[in-house]
């Protein structure tokens, strides 16, 4: 493919998206005459012809806000529905619009009331939003009779959308129902075929398909193949229902492959709104681009996150409560100010602390950690191989004394105990460590969580698994790690190259050879992890300093 046809393919999506407004600025600024633009037609002949136009306009488009619009039910406990999608949608970055079908009364409890909103009156909300806004994903919750779908049908073909995400709500978490039974049939025989995807929790699954019983993952790769040909184009069966299983298991199939989606199961009573809040998450992600099923498992992954935050909130005296979508209620109870979330431009110069160092130059670890940062260390790594649990734990909490007012992240290698112990930033481990999804959920969303990779599987699990970055290496031959073959240059870019992790280098790094590892120049390298480089030397800030002196030089070039 030539760079022009690579440069065509996004334009087209970015001048669909480009508002009147914003052509017509472009139009002034560019003396370009809305019949040259009609006569040039295409985006494809329009970039052959003012390439730099184009380029100008898919930035402007870039900038352009992500818009998901929920068609759904008001929640007045605010757990699910409207209220929860508008949060969902905030915690992925996207402006969220609204239409709301029916008014409920329902708190920790149950449902108490429905109040339908008459489907004429939708209609006009649509019309509000759709011939103004600019929306990028419609995703539907509750609609509770077949005219408000038929209504949404036609808005939909009158102004049409990006995507369309139907979470097929017929029935609360609580066990009421919330559409009337005959509004199956326009469901399966009007809305479906429009959707890109569709995501059924097992009764609702069971509901679509006329009743079937689904007790078991083969019986969900069954529903999810039978409810793809009634004609939307993915379709995501979520197994959060299902009897005797540890994990939550969710099948996806996108009309060619089933893939089974599992997460640990997070034990609370704060999961009312867990299916609302997953279909917006991934309009959320449709809206901004992402592939569905990408879209799919971002959004099983900051559910799992929000759950695992929120599971010791008390909202409500019923069965169950609410979860934190913006996991930030937890700070206004305590008092705490909340810390940033990672930054990958951290990984910069990973500075890993070793104990038979540190004896061999009579340092303590509480100097090396001071002298390293003082150089420009990014991050430290504290790898204590073998410290008793309790020195550990001390040194720990002493080192995060020195980190925490310079702003380093402190994470501790292989030990989750210890980091839980000190509160410390966040772990690192390695493949045959603890399981990096464990140690999320153990840790929490708030910690950072790094794996070490050799291959493009391993960081595809790891993203999967809710790291936040992976560790790449051996990179050279080193003496400091036994037993760790090298990936070289090249199994260092090929990872870097499948990984939707940031990614540092680490093994045999040095300042001889640290800018030939940022010099593979694949965007989400972000560093160089080092322990020799730094702590096998007579001075640990001044090597540090020529490191990061190199590290600083390459990024600017
Ligand atoms: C940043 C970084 N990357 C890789 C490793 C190696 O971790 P692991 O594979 O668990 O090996 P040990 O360090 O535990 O021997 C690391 N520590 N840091
Ligand atoms: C911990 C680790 N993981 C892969 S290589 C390595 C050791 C890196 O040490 P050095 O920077 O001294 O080569
Ligand atoms: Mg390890």
């Amino acid at each position: 493919m030539s760079s022009d046809c690579m440069q065509v393919i996004p334009t087209t999506m970015y001048m669909r998206a480009i508002s009147l407004f914003t052509l017509s600025r472009f139009m002034q600024s560019w003396r370009l005459s809305m019949a040259e633009v009609v006569l040039r037609g295409s985006p494809h002949v329009l970039y052959r012809r003012r390439p730099a136009l184009v380029r100008a306009m898919a930035a402007e488009a870039r900038r352009k806000v992500s818009h998901v619009l929920t068609v759904a039910g008001s929640d007045s406990g605010a757990g699910a529905g409207i209220q929860a999608d508008i949060k969902a949608c905030a915690a992925a970055g996207v402006y969220c619009s609204s239409v709301v079908t029916a008014v409920t009364a329902q708190n920790t409890v149950g449902v108490q009331g429905v109040h339908p909103v008459p489907e004429d009156f939708v209609a006009e909300q649509l019309r509000s939003v759709l011939s103004d806004m600019e929306v990028d994903v419609v995703k539907t919750g509750m609609l509770h009779s077949g005219s408000v779908i038929e209504v949404l049908c036609s808005s939909l073909k009158e102004f049409p959308v990006r995507a369309l995400v139907v979470d097929p709500v017929m029935v609360s978490t609580s066990g009421d129902m919330l559409s009337a039974p005959s509004t199956l049939a326009v469901y399966c025989n009007k809305l479906l075929p429009l959707a890109d995807i569709v995501t059924p929790n097992l009764k609702e699954a069971s509901a679509l398909l006329g009743g079937c019983s689904l007790k078991s993952v083969a019986d969900m790769y069954s529903a999810a193949k039978l409810i793809h040909s009634l004609g939307p184009r993915n379709v995501l069966v979520k197994g959060g229902d299902l009897p005797d299983s540890s994990d939550a298991v969710d099948v996806f199939y996108d009309g060619e492959k089933c893939h089974e989606l599992r997460g640990s199961r997070v034990v609370t009573r704060n999961t009312h709104g867990t299916g609302c809040t997953l279909a917006s998450y991934i309009a959320a992600e449709l809206a901004k681009g992402s592939p569905v099923m990408q879209a799919v498992q971002r959004a099983k992954s900051y559910v799992a996150s929000a759950l695992c935050y929120s599971k010791d909130l008390v909202i409500g005296n019923g069965p169950q409560g609410p979860f934190d979508h913006l996991m930030k209620l937890k700070n206004h109870v305590s008092g705490l100010a909340q810390k940033p979330l990672f930054n990958p431009d951290d990984l910069l110069l990973y500075a890993v602390t070793d104990s038979g160092m540190n004896k061999k130059w009579g340092r303590s670890i509480t100097d090396a950690v001071k002298a390293a940062i003082e150089g420009g260390a990014t991050i430290i790594q504290l790898r204590e191989k073998e410290a008793d649990t309790q020195d550990f734990v001390e040194a720990a909490r002493s080192c995060l004394a020195i980190c925490r007012p310079c702003n380093v992240p402190l994470l501790i290698n292989d030990r989750v105990d210890v980091a839980l112990a000190c509160d410390a930033d966040g772990v690192h481990v390695g493949q045959s460590d603890m399981p990096a999804h464990l140690v999320r959920s153990l840790l929490g969303p708030r910690k950072i969580v790094g794996v070490s990779c050799k291959n493009p599987a391993q960081a595809e699990q790891a993203w999967a698994d809710g790291a936040n970055y992976i560790g790449c290496g051996g990179v050279f031959p080193t003496s400091t790690k036994a037993n760790n073959p090298t990936v070289g240059l090249d199994g260092l870019r090929t990872v870097c190259m499948a990984s939707k992790l940031p990614v540092v280098a680490i093994g045999g790094i040095s300042v001889g050879n640290a800018r030939s590892v940022l010099e593979i120049s694949v965007p989400n390298l972000k560093g160089v992890a080092v322990v020799s480089a730094l702590f096998d030397q007579e001075c640990i800030a001044t090597e540090t300093r020529r490191l990061r002196s190199i590290l600083s030089d390459v990024l600017r070039t």
